[in-house]
């Protein structure tokens, strides 16, 4: 480069310093620019005799700097992090390659998650699913992603590297190799339950005022919203305010940023019309220096927008599950509540995954669309005052305010359509995930057209919801165009043009500058259509807060059920506003209703819920109970039994009730004795369809309450019962250790020091090792399927008695648990829990099951009456004589009724 290019480039620079700052550069070195620069920047911003273009372009100038510089700064950190963390990586796990090429395994155990202490959870979740697979078996290479796939004969999970660690099999036929398969780690804080508590009053408090029915600002949404905040953002100093606060930042910044370039606009166009090249270069250089902050300041909005959403939902989903999915079972008693058969908790599934994702993104963006134009108006009014004068300003908010009410009488009632819809959507969606689920007995009976009408009158629902909503906007969004975009870009104009008007109508101003006009003209027409545009966007979002109000009102709902069927005093749907209705009815349709009043009346100050529940109890033992099914009625509902006692062993010892804990888990691979010590004693419950046979068994496990005041149920602790339900239960994309194990999982089985060698014995106990032999070695306890589905009948209930064998404990609950298993088979079983000493109760319909039964209870169906015999007792023998004794008179009719049918068919073919 010459001396000549040179000097002509430093005195370009100099000159951009002097004109556009006024900074004398002359004698600053490379060394002391930037502080000088700095510095002379600050001085000319706070300084009040500075030229105003002077502080305009140096404020612009330090915010640029600001924003350089801090992108500067992310952008070297970050990737300084990056090559950190890659080097730190390299070192650490390096010696993991060299030792896989040398062939040592060193397969180990990665777990999905961990507990801690504190009761907060870490989990892992793998970011890159893409996991490739060898087997030499075959010398095939499969790059398949295993992670939601139904692979029956195999799948790569963290099981196969515990059971590679565990049982010590050196594993040489397959390698394992992750694609950039890192695990991310998330830690879920511990659940407060004081937080559940304290928000059962706000959700009652809430869901109580029912006043108020507008559609929009209406006092029941602010409500809801502000309880709802209180989950979203706890506290002022969470992570969401925070970047709550970053985004009104941005909003504020956006709105400065646009103002400034408004009039760097008017300026350039002044400065072409004036033929200023050397003004014009300065605003263009300063054009391109703001997009830098702008479009930074853009993306920043629109980013911490859709984090926010997200943080939102993760808040929500996670306060919902606490409740959904603790002891308290609040996903089997809702379908109890008094609200049940709303849309909302009908579908559930839909309400917990879609509805709070629309109410999440809902709410972020009603508020950056409102947020938005509300900070534009206030700035761009105050701004705009000085060209437009008060009456200008004035009239624009008036125009706003007739806009809105014209637009507010034509909103459609958004937020119920689409209430509607997400409800609609959600009964179409269910409707396919139970025909998936029980797809083999719809093909049993042919049940194809009767679905296939079933799905389409829902699709069609649907659809008519959807094309419903998009009516409703037609009209709305006709006229919002019409007034939005062409009335208020014409008045616009009419105002933007109001100063020139003026001006050009004083005297002595008639040769006002042209260029000044000009560049007032613009500056005021784009602020103008800023105004405009933020005017809009505030109409159009009343469109948006309506919408709103719908998501609102569903996730406000789901909440509010869920905290009442959370409550410790939940009242299984029984409430007394519904007792005082029913109370009222019968008042104006009877004549004996005064008692049913004063009846509901006693009830409402009692207790709804009345029976005494003792826990760690040596035993099953019930007193008096009134087994009733949970209803609106409270206890006043179907009584299928009356003051139920019972108890088993028939002898505890008073002293001691306490039951000791649970075995001692190490001691359970000692598979070669018997688990109990003790008396063992069984029952066994017998009784017609519909007696409440299943009902004894709900409410010995708690799911169902006692509502008889002098009801007393003993049991025992939690760990030393198992229920084994009528209809067998397989947790889906599970392995076959899965079931055996459930409900433990099978992090806590290795955790706990199990092996796989004990569930092969437990397999062996129940005749099911066979199923082993479908793969080799013992991987068919790593394969996944649906268990459901692979398994038969017999297979099913026997993976029931696994459960058993696997858990130990002390009382077991077998409802209908042997009904399709063969009659030898069946007595093995009875005999095996009979040999390992545990205590049972059966609950069948099939007398044949007496002979392994210390107890008989015998429900008759009739008026909620029954019996209790001790079996191998006179009474007991003459009971089942007298049986043997029916049947045997039944069978000497059998003779009679062949010679009736024979002539009945005699005089048939006659016919
Ligand atoms: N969640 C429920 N809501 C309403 N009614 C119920 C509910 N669960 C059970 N019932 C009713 O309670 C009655 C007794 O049911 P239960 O399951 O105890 O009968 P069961 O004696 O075990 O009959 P089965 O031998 O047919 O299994 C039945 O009439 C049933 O319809």
């Amino acid at each position: 480069m010459t001396d000549d290019v040179k000097q002509k480039l430093t005195n370009v620079v100099l000159e951009l310093h002097q004109n556009c700052i006024g900074l004398k550069l002359r004698d600053v070195t490379l060394k002391t620019y930037t502080r000088i620069l700095l510095r002379h920047l600050l001085t000319i911003i706070k300084s009040p005799i500075s030229h105003p273009r002077h502080k305009r372009r140096a404020q612009l100038i330090l915010v640029s700097l600001v924003f350089v510089s801090l992108g500067a700064v992310s952008t070297v950190s970050y990737i300084g992090s990056n090559v950190v963390s890659k080097f730190i990586h390299f070192y650490k796990y390096s010696w993991r390659d060299q030792s896989r090429s040398k062939g040592l395994n060193l397969l180990r155990r990665s777990r999905s998650q961990m507990s801690l202490k504190t009761g907060a959870r870490i989990m892992y979740i793998k970011e890159e699913s893409n996991v490739k697979f060898r087997n030499d078996r075959d010398g095939k290479l499969d790059g398949t992603n295993y992670s939601h796939g139904k692979d029956t004969t195999r799948q790569l999970n963290n099981r196969d590297f515990s059971r590679n660690l565990i049982s010590g099999a050196k594993d040489t036929n397959e390698d394992f190799t992750k694609i950039n398969g890192k695990n991310k780690k998330i830690y879920i804080p511990p659940k407060n339950n004081d937080v559940y508590e304290h928000d059962k009053f706000l959700f009652k408090n809430v869901d109580l005022e029912k006043t108020k029915t507008s559609t929009l600002f209406y006092s029941k949404f602010l409500n809801q919203i502000n309880v709802l905040s209180k989950i979203l953002m706890p506290t002022i100093f969470d992570k969401n305010s925070f970047l709550l606060t970053l985004q009104i930042f941005f909003l504020v910044m956006r709105t400065w940023l646009s103002l400034f370039v408004a009039r760097l606009d008017g300026q350039i166009v002044r400065d072409i019309i004036a033929g200023d090249a050397r003004k014009f270069m300065i605003d263009l250089l300063i054009w391109f220096l703001i997009a830098l902050p702008a479009s930074y300041t853009n993306s920043a909005i629109k980013f911490l927008q859709r984090k926010l959403s997200l943080n939102f939902r993760v808040k929500l989903t996670r306060y919902i599950h606490d409740m959904y999915l603790d002891k308290r079972l609040a996903f089997y008693k809702l379908i109890f509540d008094n609200k049940a058969s709303s849309s909302v908790l009908k579908n559930i599934d839909n309400s917990i995954t879609n509805d709070i994702t629309r109410f999440c993104d809902a709410t972020c963006s009603v508020f950056a669309n409102i947020a938005k134009p509300v900070i534009d108006l206030i700035f761009f009014s105050v701004y705009l005052r000085d060209n437009l004068g008060t009456l200008g300003v004035a009239g624009i908010f008036v125009n706003y305010f007739i806009t809105g009410y014209i637009l507010r009488s034509y909103t459609p009632p958004l937020g119920k359509l689409s209430s509607e819809s997400s409800a609609a959507d959600g009964n179409y969606y269910n409707y396919h995930v139970n025909m998936i689920n029980n797809n083999e007995e719809i093909a049993f009976y042919q049940g194809t057209d009767v679905e296939r009408n079933k799905v389409k009158q829902l699709y069609e629902t649907l659809m008519d919801k959807m094309l419903n909503v998009s009516k409703r906007k037609f009209n709305y969004t006709m006229i919002e165009d019409y007034i939005l975009k062409y009335t208020w870009s014409g008045l616009g104009y009419i105002f933007a043009s109001i100063p020139i008007i003026m001006s050009s109508m004083k005297p002595g101003k008639e040769n006002r500058n042209e260029q000044n006009n000009m560049k007032d003209f613009i500056v005021n027409k784009r602020l103008m259509l800023s105004l405009a545009d933020a005017g809009s966007r505030l109409m159009h979002s009343i469109k948006d807060i309506s919408q709103l109000t719908g998501y609102t009102n569903r996730v406000f709902t789901l909440l509010c059920a869920l905290h009442r069927v959370h409550s410790e005093n939940f009242s299984y749907g029984a409430t007394t506003e519904f007792m005082q209705i029913l109370g009222e009815e019968n008042n104006t349709t009877t004549s004996t209703t005064n008692t049913s009043l004063i009846k509901y009346k006693k009830q409402e100050k009692e207790d709804i819920i009345a029976g005494t529940i003792q826990h760690n109890f040596n035993g099953i033992r019930l007193e008096n109970i009134d087994i009733i099914i949970p209803s609106v009625r409270g206890k006043d509902g179907i009584k299928l039994i009356k003051k139920l006692t019972l108890q088993i062993p028939t002898h505890i010892d008073p002293i001691s009730s306490r039951a000791p804990s649970i075995q001692d888990l190490a001691a359970m691979n000692d598979i070669t004795m018997p688990f109990l010590t003790g008396d063992n004693s069984s029952l066994l419950i017998l009784g017609p369809n519909s007696s409440g046979k299943s009902s004894i068994a709900r409410v010995i496990a708690g799911i169902w309450p006692i509502y008889n005041k002098y009801g007393l149920l003993s049991r025992p602790d939690e760990k030393s019962l198992l229920c084994i339900p009528q209809k067998p239960y397989f947790s889906r994309g599970g392995t076959l250790r899965d079931q055996i194990i459930y409900p433990m999982s099978s992090d806590d089985f290795f955790d706990k020091g199990f092996s796989d060698k004990i569930l092969v014995w437990i397999l062996t106990e129940v005749r099911l090792e066979y199923l082993l032999k479908r793969d080799v070695g013992w991987k068919y306890l790593d394969s996944v399927a649906d268990w459901k589905d692979v398994l038969s009948g017999g297979e099913k209930q026997r993976m029931n008695f696994a459960r058993v064998m696997f858990h130990k404990p002390k009382f077991i609950i077998l409802d209908e648990a042997t009904n399709a298993i063969s009659v030898d088979m069946e007595d093995y079983l009875f005999n095996m829990l009979k040999r390992y000493r545990f205590n049972f109760i059966s609950i069948s319909q099939r007398p044949s099951l007496i002979k392994y039964h210390d107890l008989l209870l015998e429900v008759t169906g009739n008026e909620g009456t029954w019996q209790l015999k001790t079996l191998g007792t006179d009474e007991a023998i003459t009971s089942i004589d007298n049986e043997i004794e029916g049947l045997q008179k039944r069978l000497e009719k059998v003779n009679q009724w062949k010679l009736e049918r024979d002539h009945i068919q005699q005089t048939l073919s006659v016919i």
